[in-house]
């Protein structure tokens, strides 16, 4: 036969190891490398996996060169806040003041400050907004990603939000999957009416499962936010419609969301800085993913990260996300998370890898399709710049991407210009 595409001369191709579950304990230590490693794609998908050495008898319409390169499946991001109006660079100096995240929440900054730009944008501005944002996160290696809604807090804006996810995964070839959060703060008019507020919010799920806007329901349970039980109550009527489940859990106080997300079943509890021993000791016993966000934790100033090595060592199942949002982590570079966590989680290499590839999949019902390169599966993957795999969480804050698949079809690549160039003077 004759493939569309021979991938040869990889240097190291990272197959992280497909499983119907999130990988946990010993299996999250390990990750397979080949280092004499071809692919053949046909269709999109991953025809043949096989050595370089039979690569070079076989047939294809295109070859690409790895140049002895690192070649993983594409990224996956599985928690960010995609659609948002406006920015929020004023809070910095706040934030360098001090002034702790919930009490500019209270004083009503923060997430109701992109509330109020979110509101006023039309659904066009935060289409092209968003794009921007997908279409760099594309650029640094991301090819199946999550989006939440949650900067409107009324019907009409939380819809808009899901308007323009869906309209992103229409525009573009790679996997978005879509959360709705409307329950992400109390809008001002619904202060000691949380309740209320909450079932105005459940009472979308409808028109959403009807327009099929979104697969997730999230809700934010914090201190001054929503409490466990209501977080419970919300997330139960979602579960019962037929939603997966997501929280934002324990990030600032340990109420208990870790626990509550295991209880439930959900998919992923988020954030988890907090959590308590009891919780971490649920999230080994159940397949909700514990997907951290250590962006978030060191763009909010903190000292105290998410304890991913109980978390690894116990044997729960951990991702990693950028969290991209206008006010807590303004990143949309996942490489820069792999750095943290290797910095601040002190997760190794190899625990990195599977945290951005097949248990993010998982955190977002997608490990079917995302997070590894099995044949069969979509060819979708990333050509790095980097002589190996430990690299990319070693050398911190650039991007190591140098062209980045979908489907077996080139979304992006460097430009020349992305190369480092010296002029003739030096
Ligand atoms: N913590 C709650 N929500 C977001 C922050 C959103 C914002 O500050 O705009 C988060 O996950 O970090
Ligand atoms: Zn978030």
């Amino acid at each position: 036969m004759t493939y569309d595409v021979i991938l040869h001369n990889i240097g190291q191709l990272i197959l992280p190891k497909t499983s119907d579950y999130p990988l946990k304990g010993q299996d999250m230590k390990e990750l397979n490398i080949s280092e004499d490693a071809a692919l053949g794609i046909q269709d999109g998908r991953i025809a043949w996996i096989g050595s370089d050495a039979q690569a070079g008898s076989l047939k294809s319409t295109e070859r690409i060169d790895a140049e002895g390169k690192v070649v993983s499946p594409g990224l996956v991001d599985p928690h960010t806040h995609l659609v948002f109006g406006g920015s929020r660079e004023h809070e910095l100096s706040l934030k360098q003041a001090g002034v702790p995240y919930l009490e500019i929440l209270a004083q009503g900054g923060g997430i109701l400050s992109t509330v109020g730009s979110t509101k006023k944008a039309k659904e066009d501005e935060l289409f092209r907004k968003a794009s921007f944002h997908l279409e760099r996160m594309i650029s640094y290696g991301v090819t199946t990603m999550e989006a939440k809604s949650g900067y409107g807090l009324d019907a009409d804006t939380e819809l808009k939000q899901l308007r323009v996810i869906k309209r992103l995964k229409e525009k573009y070839p790679i996997s978005v999957v879509s959360t709705f959060l409307g329950a992400h703060a109390v809008p001002p008019g619904f202060k000691g009416k949380e309740e209320e507020f909450l079932d105005e919010m459940a009472g979308l799920f409808d028109v959403i499962k009807d327009e099929e806007l979104a697969e997730f329901v999230d809700i934010f349970c914090e201190t001054g936010v929503f409490t466990i039980e209501q977080s419970r109550k919300f997330l139960q009527q979602a579960k019962e419609k037929g939603f997966g489940l997501k929280i934002h859990a324990d990030e600032i106080d340990p109420l208990g969301g870790t626990e509550l997300a295991v209880s439930l079943g959900a998919a992923s509890a988020d954030h988890l800085v907090a959590a308590s021993d009891e919780g971490i000791r649920q999230l080994t016993e159940g397949n909700t993913v514990a997907v951290l966000l250590p962006g978030t934790t060191f763009y909010l100033g903190k000292d105290h990260y998410a304890r991913a090595r109980k978390m690894i060592d116990e044997g729960a199942a951990v991702a990693l996300a950028t969290d991209f949002n206008p006010g807590s982590c303004v990143t949309e570079n996942l490489q820069m998370i792999m750095s943290l966590a290797a910095l601040k989680l002190k997760m190794s290499a190899e625990e990195i890898w599977n945290a951005v590839t097949v248990n993010a999949a998982h955190a977002i019902g997608k490990a079917s399709q995302a997070g590894s390169l099995d044949v069969g599966r979509s060819a979708d993957f990333v050509i790095w710049d980097v002589p190996n795999y430990q690299y990319i969480p070693y050398h911190y804050g650039v991007n190591h991407a140098q062209s980045v698949y979908h489907s077996g079809k080139k979304l992006w690549e460097r430009t020349p210009y992305g190369e480092i160039q010296f002029s003739s003077a030096r």
